[in-house]
């Protein structure tokens, strides 16, 4: 079991190191914003100018991304077509949450179509990309603050293992109840996958679509990017169920971290490939742009057939599909796959991942290192998801964590990691 309240390991450096981030990833985000639209676009240099505070604050932006927030909340209370159980929680009890994510993504498609029909000028938003990635870090800071404040009143069942260490800011920025909600609403679940995912797409269309009206067409490098980003959130939100096992949901509680990430850091630095792209266009051939198509469809064919597999398993391990992979009894009842995708390395599933990461930075093509930022980000986030998990299975299956260790000794790319 994973250790609780002021007995837990502090992540990050402590407080100092949560206070550093809280700076250093917004300053991060706006940072890559400057340099995507720069004509050197160097990642590596300083920012290339210091934006004032007219170019960052927009009431404008300000309603715009309340608005958001406000449409994917009312079309996540929307009837669902099915109601999924959480897992079970300390005190026994176990969460309802609504599946009806890619039904609200079709829905955001329609309202944004009928809106480009009557004169939404969306072109007109990769314009503000600025001050709304500036109004979301505002609304990141007050709704982390508002949830710091309700964690107060929770009871003590309520909060997540690694956010009760007593040092407000620590906590703060960790997050301290597991699952806040207020009735059906659950901030964390609904923030993990609509509006920021959703965000991230609507960003992207905006960027072809003003890529389209400045060179009379969008490139292929930018059909490409949307579409392989457009797959990888259709299919976080088609599998939306699936999330409820992940272990931001299961053990992280809801902080400033996951707040920002999911608000601002998603929308806003996911679509670093399709504004590098608006500002530095690529050609790209088409033996080059089927080889990308093929890299991609490696990495989601073993994303998806990891993450599907481990879900089959999880929900019934005699389901056929699952039922001859061979596995490893632990002490808590529950088993270990060790052959099919988990009998390869540790953690398929950010295996294909990465490699999807990859494909979306290649159409940018090689001459500049920002469109590679999302890959080197993600890959440094995953092998830090990967030692914490490691450790929390370790703690949780014990001699039969090392068994598994030691038959499957690569974590992430085989033979290498
Ligand atoms: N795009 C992005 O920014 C991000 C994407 N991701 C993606 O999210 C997905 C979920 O990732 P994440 O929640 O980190 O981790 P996983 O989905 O890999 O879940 C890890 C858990 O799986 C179970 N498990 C591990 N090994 C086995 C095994 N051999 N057999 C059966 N169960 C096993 C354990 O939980 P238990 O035994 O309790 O079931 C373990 O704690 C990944 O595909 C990842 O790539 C993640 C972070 C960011
Ligand atoms: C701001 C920090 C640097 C880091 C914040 C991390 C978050 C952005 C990510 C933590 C886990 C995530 C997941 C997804 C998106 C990014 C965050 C929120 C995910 C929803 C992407 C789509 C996938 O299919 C998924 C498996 C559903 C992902 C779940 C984890």
């Amino acid at each position: 079991m994973a250790p609780h309240g002021p007995r837990a390991p502090l992540e990050f450096g402590g407080p100092l190191g949560a206070a550093a981030l809280m700076l250093l990833l917004p300053a991060t985000m706006f940072y890559l914003l400057l340099v995507a639209r720069s004509g050197p676009a160097r990642l590596l240099g300083p920012p290339p100018y210091l934006p004032g505070l007219q170019a960052l604050w927009s009431p404008r932006a300000l309603l715009l991304c309340l608005a958001w927030l406000g449409l994917q909340a009312a079309l996540y209370l929307l009837p669902a077509r099915k109601v999924a159980e959480g897992q079970e929680l300390k005190d026994k009890s176990r969460l309802q949450y609504p599946i009806n994510g890619f039904q609200a993504l079709v829905l955001t498609a329609l309202l944004a179509g009928l809106g480009v029909l009557a004169g939404l000028p969306l072109a007109a938003l990769p314009e503000m990309l600025l001050p709304l990635a500036f109004a979301a870090t505002l609304i990141a800071f007050v709704f982390s603050l508002l949830l710091y404040l309700k964690s107060q009143v929770a009871p003590a069942s309520a909060l997540a293992p690694g956010g009760s260490s007593g040092n407000p800011i620590y906590d703060f920025f960790m997050g301290r109840e597991l699952n806040p909600r207020i009735c059906f609403l659950d901030f964390k679940y609904f923030c993990e996958l609509r509006p920021g995912l959703i965000g991230w797409v609507l960003i992207n269309l905006a960027l072809l679509v003003q890529e389209a009206e400045l060179r009379g067409s969008p490139s292929l490098a930018m059909w490409l990017v949307n579409g392989f980003q457009l797959l990888y959130v259709g299919d976080a939100l088609w599998h939306e169920e699936a999330v409820l096992t992940t272990m931001d949901i299961t053990h992280d509680g809801f902080g400033f971290m996951l707040v920002f990430g999911d608000l601002a850091w998603v929308p806003f630095t996911y679509s670093l490939q399709a504004q590098f792209l608006v500002h530095h266009p690529q050609a790209l051939g088409l033996p080059m742009a089927s080889t990308i198509c093929l890299i991609n469809a490696i990495g989601y064919y073993i994303f998806r057939g990891a993450n599907s597999q481990k879900n089959t398993f999880r929900k019934n391990p005699s389901d056929p599909r699952v039922a001859d992979l061979e596995t490893i009894s632990t002490a808590t009842g529950r088993q270990l796959l060790v052959s099919g995708w988990w009998g390869m390395v540790r953690h398929p599933n950010y295996l294909g991942d990465l490699i999807m990461a990859l494909a979306w930075s290649l159409p940018c093509g090689a001459s500049h290192l920002l469109p590679y930022f999302y890959l080197l980000y993600f890959t440094s986030l995953l092998v830090h998801r990967e030692a914490h998990d490691e450790r929390q299975c370790l703690q949780k299956y014990g001699l039969a964590w090392h068994e598994y260790c030691r038959r499957v000794p690569y974590r992430i790319v085989p033979y290498i990691y």
